[in-house]
């Protein structure tokens, strides 16, 4: 075989075995493999799309591969894709599969495990383990202490179980357990424990330089992404155990079942305990959130809050309503807050948001109507921007007329989704 030979057979083994480091290192010495096809006359993304190899798959599609290409079969690496099973590769290939972005209160660091909720004996053992985190809440606020590399920033208290052996034989704790890690060989699991102790006290034992965050609003956004989505899942459990301490159907004592995540009503005979009981589970609040774009395309509607920070404009949003889809909960929530009429609408991303337990559902949507009159009982005021005024808001130029919302809400994606920018900014 030539020496071209062999190293087109080096490539394609890369691709077929998944091994992306490879394929990258190639690709940079001779950019010309990326399209070639072998004896077989497949080529590096069919071997990638075959054998079902994600990241390789996209390390060849970033280098600018042709995704047109097709084999003696006359099948494209799509279509090698969709026959082999392989749908998450299909989706890539079809270009329908973005990213989801790494939003604050996204990020998943645990396996939540939750067929183990009912399992006492493996739920004891984690709770035994020297390995296992705890994290402290009191009156829904975590124990945090000063960040170790920015100052602004502040990171949750990590427990170990000799710290908290008082609190979880105290009838006073309520415990959620949250998973395990990921990342981690060894699976460390992670529990959240409430206090309703006096936190002073519970202070001093635990660790000197720790306290309870005050203000969810703005704290929790102080949180690295893997805290704060940590944070979401168990302040919004815990939010509901604080709220729904009785059986919302008839008023009796319930008890916590499935490690935190169901309360079940005590009384025989109760509603709640026959067919579907959603009343028993952790409930979580829909909420669309969505950019208005001017029907020009070069404009968005923004609103400011009379609570937002001077200059703050932001994406307006409202909570779903009960028999409505989430497009008309879009419009009508627009209609009220502004009077604009929306016609289309397109879902890009959502986001948790533990304030109490929301979810934020971002859209895009387009104006059919441009007069706006605000709902002053909701917005102070609202106009429309163009895409020149939001990048300066968004590099913060010093000709910025309006202030974005900060970087960890979701209306900052979308705002930055909308003038394609994809910065880190
Ligand atoms: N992550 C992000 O980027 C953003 C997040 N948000 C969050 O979205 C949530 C909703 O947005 P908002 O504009 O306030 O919603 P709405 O526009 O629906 O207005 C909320 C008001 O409507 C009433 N209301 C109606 N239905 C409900 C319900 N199911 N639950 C609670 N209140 C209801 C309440 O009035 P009353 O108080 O008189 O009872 C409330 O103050 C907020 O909690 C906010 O924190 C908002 C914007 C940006
Ligand atoms: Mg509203
Ligand atoms: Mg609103
Ligand atoms: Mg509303
Ligand atoms: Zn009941």
């Amino acid at each position: 075989m030539s020496v071209r030979g062999e190293l087109l057979q080096r490539f394609l083994d890369a691709a077929s075995g998944g091994d992306d480091e490879t394929l990258s290192l190639m690709l940079s010495q001779s950019r010309e493999l990326l399209d070639e096809r072998g004896e077989q006359g497949w080529t590096a993304l069919m071997l990638t799309a075959r054998n079902g190899h994600y990241e390789a798959a996209r390390v060849l599609l970033t280098s600018g591969c042709d995704t047109r290409v097709t084999n003696r079969s006359g099948q494209t690496a799509r279509d090698v894709a969709v026959f082999w099973g392989h749908t998450h590769i299909a989706r890539l290939l079809t270009g329908t599969d973005t990213q989801e972005p790494d939003i604050h209160f996204n990020r998943e660091i645990l396996d939540r495990m939750s067929d183990r909720r009912s399992d006492g004996e493996w739920l004891a053992s984690r709770r035994a383990s020297p390995e296992t985190v705890f994290l402290l809440f009191h009156a829904l606020s975590p124990l945090v202490r000063s960040g170790a590399e920015r100052e602004e920033q502040i990171e949750l208290c990590k427990l170990r179980s000799t710290a908290v052996q008082e609190l979880l034989t105290g009838s006073r704790t309520l415990e959620v357990f949250l998973g395990v890690e990921k990342q981690d060989d060894g699976q460390p699991a992670w529990f959240a424990l409430s206090t309703e102790d006096d936190p002073s006290q519970l202070l001093q034992d635990k660790d000197p330089g720790s306290f309870f965050l005050q203000e969810a609003m703005p704290g929790l956004l102080r949180l690295s992404d893997d805290d704060a989505g940590v944070v979401a899942q168990a302040r919004s459990v815990l939010a509901w155990h604080s709220r729904y301490r009785f059986c919302p159907t008839c008023g009796s004592d319930t008890k916590v079942e499935e490690a935190g995540y169901k309360r079940t009503c005590l009384r025989a005979g109760c509603r709640s305990l026959q067919g579907v009981h959603n009343t028993c589970y952790p409930r979580v609040d829909p909420v669309v959130i969505m950019l208005v774009l001017h029907p020009d395309g070069k404009q968005c509607m923004l609103g400011r809050k009379k609570i937002f920070p001077p200059g703050m404009f932001s994406c307006l949003a409202g909570f779903v309503e009960p028999g409505e889809t989430l497009e008309a909960a879009v419009r009508r929530e627009v209609q009220e807050e502004s009077g604009v009429q929306v016609g289309s609408v397109q879902y890009l991303s959502s986001q948790a948001w533990p304030m109490p337990s929301c979810l934020m559902i971002g859209c895009h949507c387009v104006a059919v109507t441009t007069d706006i009159k605000v709902d002053q009982n909701e917005i102070e005021e609202a106009r429309w921007f163009t895409r020149q005024q939001v990048m300066d808001a968004l590099v913060k130029d010093k000709q910025a007329v309006f202030v974005m919302p900060p970087r960890q809400a979701i209306a900052h994606y979308l705002l930055k989704h909308w003038i394609g920018c994809n910065a880190n900014l």
